[in-house]
C-alpha cells in the first residue's frame, strides 16, 4: 500500500473526539468550576465544582440556577459578550457576590461554525490560593485607577458657567448675553477690562458653552512669561532647535489646544516681534515651531484679554494694527466693579460662600454699614480685590455678621492706622502698631500696589514703573496678596 505522508490515519478523527472529551473531563475536574450556557445565555450544565459556589451566590440547590440566563444569577458575568461576538476571553478577573475569580471563558461551534453558546472555566479562586495578596494589590490599584479617573473627570469639567459671572445689572447682563452670542461661533473674542472683573473667568464660561466644551481650555498669561521664553511657550520646539532639556522638542500651548480653546491672557503684553506670527495663526491656524521649517495646522479657537488700552497702542505703534482688528472682531467689554456698585451684595454673598466652602470658616453676611461702605471704594482690584477685603475681613473677625468696622485697615476708605503716620496713638493705634512687623509691611505693600493701579487704571506695566519694581515682581505681589 503506496501511504502519502500527509494522509490522515483512519482514526484521527476518533482520538480528536476523545481528546475533546477528555480535555474537558479534565478541565472540570482540575479546575475550581465549570459552567455551560446556550445561544439564548441559559445555564444548561455545571460542574461539580461548580456547585460549591452556588451558596456564595444564593442558591443552595443547584435546579434553581441551572436554566436561568446567565447574567441574572452572576453579576459582572461576560458569558453573554462571548456569545454575542464569537471571541474568547482567554484569562480574566472577575469579581461579585462570591468572590474574586480567574477565569477563561471561550464560544462553542457548531460543524459550520455558528456560535451555540459559551463554556466558562473558573481556573483560580483567589481565596483559595496563594495569588490572594497579589490580586488584593490588584483590586487595590483598581480602586486608585477609579479615583483617579473620577477626579480627572471632575477637574477637567468646566470651572465656571456664564451663570457663574455674578450680577444682574444692566452692564453684567450685557456681558453675559454678548457671552451666550460669542460662545455659538468660533470666532476671536476679546475680552477687556480692568484687572480683576473677571475675564478669564468668561474666558472658562464662553469655552464651556461652545461646542468646542470638551476639549481643552489652555490658558497663558503673556505678561508672566520673559519676551525670550514666550515664543517656545506658545509655539513648541521642533526638536533637536535646543541642547539640554529641550533636546527632544517639546509642544507648546497652541499644540496642547488643538481642537479646543487657547486663553492668551494679557495679550497687550505681547512683544511685536512674535505678534506678526500670532497673527498668522490666528488667519491661517499654522505655525512653525521653534527651530522648524515644517509648518504645523491646528484648529484653535482663541479667547484674547486684556487690562490695556490696544486702540491706544496701536496709534502709539505698539501693538500691531492688522492684529488689532484680528482680535477686535468680537470684543466684550466687562465693568468695572465702580461702574456697578449694585452688584456688590450679590458678588459679595456669591464669594462669602465660596470662602467659606473652600476655608472651612463660617459664612458670613453683611450687614447694612458694611454694604455702603464697600459700594463707596473705587476697587482697582474689582472682584479679585473685594474677595480678598472679604476673605481678611473674615479671618480677622469671628463675627457671623460683619460691620464696616471690620474693614478697618483693609480698603482705602477706612485708613488703616499706620505705625508711620500715628499722630495720637488710640487703642486701635496701637494694637495695630503692635502687630508682627511683616504683617504691617504687607499691608502696606498692598495698599502701595492698590494705590498704583488705581492711578494707572489698572495697567500693570505701569503700575511697576511707578512701583520701581520689575513687571515679574509686580506679578509675584499681585498673586500674593491676590490683587
Ligand atoms: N462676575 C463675577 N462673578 C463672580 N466672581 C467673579 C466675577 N468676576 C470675577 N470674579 C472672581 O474674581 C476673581 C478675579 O477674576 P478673573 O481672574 O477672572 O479676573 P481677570 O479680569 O482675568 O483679572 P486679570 O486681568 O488680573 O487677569 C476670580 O476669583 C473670579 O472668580
Amino acid at each position: 500500500m503506496n501511504l502519502s505522508p500527509h494522509a490522515l490515519p483512519a482514526d484521527a478523527e476518533g482520538v480528536m473526539r476523545l481528546a475533546a472529551q477528555s480535555m474537558f473531563e479534565l478541565m472540570a475536574d482540575a479546575s475550581q468550576g465549570m459552567i455551560l450556557v446556550n445561544r439564548e445565555h441559559r445555564i444548561v450544565w455545571i460542574s461539580e465544582g461548580y456547585k460549591k459556589a452556588l451558596p456564595r451566590l444564593g442558591f443552595d440547590d443547584e435546579h434553581d440556577f441551572v436554566g436561568r440566563r446567565i447574567e441574572d444569577v452572576v453579576p459582572n458575568t461576560l458569558m453573554a459578550q462571548v456569545i454575542e461576538t464569537g471571541r474568547p476571553i482567554l484569562v480574566d478577573v472577575i469579581t461579585n457576590l462570591s468572590g474574586t475569580f480567574v477565569v477563561s471563558r471561550l464560544p462553542l461551534r457548531d460543524e459550520a461554525g455558528a456560535v451555540i453558546g459559551a463554556l466558562g472555566i473558573i481556573l483560580l479562586d483567589t481565596q483559595q490560593t496563594a495569588l490572594q495578596p497579589l490580586l488584593q494589590k490588584f483590586s487595590r490599584l483598581q480602586e486608585e485607577l477609579d479615583e483617579a479617573r473620577r477626579q480627572l473627570a471632575a477637574q477637567r469639567r468646566p470651572k465656571h458657567q456664564i451663570a457663574s459671572f455674578i450680577g444682574s445689572s444692566p452692564a453684567a447682563l450685557e456681558v453675559k448675553r454678548h457671552a451666550r452670542r460669542v460662545a455659538m461661533t468660533d470666532s476671536t473674542v476679546l475680552l477687556l477690562g480692568e484687572t480683576g472683573t473677571g475675564k478669564e473667568l468668561l474666558a472658562h464660561a464662553i469655552h464651556a458653552a461652545s461646542p468646542r466644551m470638551a476639549k481643552p481650555l489652555v490658558g497663558i498669561n503673556i505678561a508672566a512669561i520673559p519676551d525670550t521664553l514666550l515664543e517656545a511657550e506658545l509655539f513648541g520646539v521642533a526638536p533637536g532647535a535646543y541642547t539640554g532639556a529641550d533636546r527632544k522638542g517639546r509642544d507648546g500651548k497652541f499644540a496642547v489646544a488643538d481642537g479646543g480653546t487657547l486663553f492668551l491672557d494679557e495679550i497687550g503684553d505681547m512683544p511685536l516681534a512674535l505678534q506678526s506670527k500670532l497673527l498668522r495663526v490666528l488667519q491661517e491656524q499654522e505655525f512653525e515651531p521653534l527651530g522648524s521649517n515644517k509648518v504645523r495646522r491646528v484648529d484653535v479657537r482663541v479667547i484674547a484679554a486684556t487690562s490695556r488700552d490696544l486702540a491706544a497702542m496701536m496709534a502709539r505703534g505698539e501693538f500691531r494694527a492688522d492684529l488689532f482688528y484680528r482680535l477686535n472682531v468680537l470684543p466684550i467689554k466687562l465693568p468695572s466693579l465702580r461702574e456697578r456698585p449694585g452688584d456688590i451684595e450679590a458678588l459679595a454673598d456669591a464669594l462669602g460662600e465660596d470662602i467659606a466652602r473652600r476655608s472651612g470658616m463660617p459664612v458670613r453676611t453683611l450687614e447694612h454699614d458694611a454694604l455702603e461702605l464697600l459700594a463707596r471704594q473705587p476697587w482697582p482690584g474689582n472682584i479679585r480685590e473685594l474677595r480678598n477685603a472679604l476673605e481678611q475681613a473674615s479671618m480677622m473677625s469671628d463675627e457671623l455678621h460683619l460691620r464696616a468696622e471690620h474693614f478697618s485697615g483693609l480698603l482705602p476708605d477706612v485708613p488703616a492706622v499706620s505705625p508711620v503716620a500715628a499722630p495720637a496713638p488710640s487703642t486701635a493705634m496701637e494694637s495695630q502698631a503692635l502687630r508682627p512687623l511683616p504683617e504691617q509691611i504687607a499691608a502696606l505693600e498692598r495698599q502701595a500696589i492698590s494705590a498704583a493701579l488705581a492711578h494707572t487704571q489698572g495697567n500693570k506695566l505701569a503700575a511697576a514703573k511707578l512701583l520701581q519694581i520689575s513687571r515679574a515682581a509686580l506679578y509675584d505681589k499681585l498673586a500674593i496678596y491676590g490683587l
